[in-house]
């Protein structure tokens, strides 16, 4: 990755915004990583933590601080902010968890270097029947998951829109990437405005309206049905999209083939991202689909690993859904 790209003409579409860290940049994030995780009471989960952590997110390097603003306001075509060269030595890495569920819930490095990011993005949330509500979750392959459709997987995971079923999904799902692996594993992203150009405008009327259902992944201990729903949303040129191709169903045949007219250009308009130890990428979760790659994973210690965030932009809209007005959804 080079250095900053972020488009300053307000008449262009922003391109996929990308930042690389300078030796200093690293170095001073690295030193408020180190100090958020010396911070008392060491856990990513608790409140006084949590305080400490966003008050420190506000003295990021300014570039990146730039960056994030800018990604806030418009996430551009493909809808992906990446930042590299983060303070993470894969070698001080421990060895990759292998079990169900996992999540980081003492502040390490890598877990407070993705909270300091998330924090600045917007609020970091976590959802009650999901990995017990914790807020950095480990992406990584699990065996008695080897088959599923969730992030313990490694077969090749369906493009979708993060918790389509939830009505609080996130707004951008974060994921910093502690270890590659040793088989190059793609995150896939497919961005919505790039898949619109290949469909029929009657395609495109048809997923606008409320012909499709969605239920929970794998990965949720409870979550019901949705009632039906559009798949696009928003503006006729830079659409809104909530679909996950293994969850959502259509409710009749019209709106089956529109889905899979949908599916089609998504996959045809999608790339794969292999994030390296010290990439983070966030990804606009209402204009960009994202999916994996199968890969054949060891369960030695050595296998790839991401921590995994969400983020909101608003607090004051779940105040109805969040526990003790805390950052775990029911
Ligand atoms: O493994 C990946 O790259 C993506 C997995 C995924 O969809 C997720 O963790 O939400
Ligand atoms: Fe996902």
């Amino acid at each position: 990755m080079t250095s900053a790209r972020i488009d300053t003409d307000p008449n262009r579409e922003a391109p996929t915004a990308q930042v690389d860290l300078t030796g200093a940049e690293r170095t001073a994030l690295g030193a408020l990583a180190e100090q958020l995780s010396r911070t008392a009471p060491g856990g990513v989960d608790h409140p006084r933590w949590l305080v400490a952590a966003r008050r420190l997110s506000c003295h990021l390097p300014v570039r990146l601080l730039e960056a994030i603003r800018q990604y806030r306001h418009d996430p551009g075509g493909d809808g992906l902010l990446t930042v590299g060269n983060l303070p993470i030595d894969e070698d001080a890495v421990p060895p990759t968890p292998d079990v169900p569920d996992s999540a980081e819930t003492s502040a390490t490095i890598p877990a407070a270097t993705a909270m300091l990011l998330g924090l600045q993005l917007g609020e970091v949330i976590a959802y009650r029947d999901e990995k017990r509500g914790a807020l950095v979750q480990n992406v990584v392959p699990v065996r008695s998951l080897a088959g599923s459709q969730s992030n313990g997987g490694s077969v090749e995971l369906s493009l979708h829109t993060e918790n389509a079923f939830h009505p609080h999904r996130p707004d951008y799902v974060g994921m910093l990437c502690l270890r590659g692996g040793r088989e190059e594993v793609g995150t896939l992203v497919s961005a919505v405005r790039h898949a619109l150009p290949l469909l029929d405008e009657s395609d495109v009327a048809v997923l606008r309206t409320a012909r499709f259902v969605t239920s929970a992944p794998p990965s949720f201990r409870a979550g019901h049905r949705t009632d039906p729903h559009p798949v696009l949303t928003g503006g006729t040129a830079d659409p809104n999209v909530r679909v996950d191709f293994h969850a959502t169903s259509a409710l009749d045949e019209e709106a089956a083939g529109a889905l899979e007219r949908l599916r089609g250009a998504m996959v045809a308009e999608g790339t794969a991202m292999v994030l390296r130890p010290g990439e983070m990428a966030f990804m606009d979760n209402r204009v960009l689909v994202h999916g994996r790659g199968a890969f054949t994973p060891r369960y030695d210690g050595r296998d790839r690993w991401l921590h995994r965030i969400f983020v909101h932009l608003d607090n004051r809209r779940t105040s109805d859904s969040r526990i003790d007005s805390g950052p775990v959804l029911i």
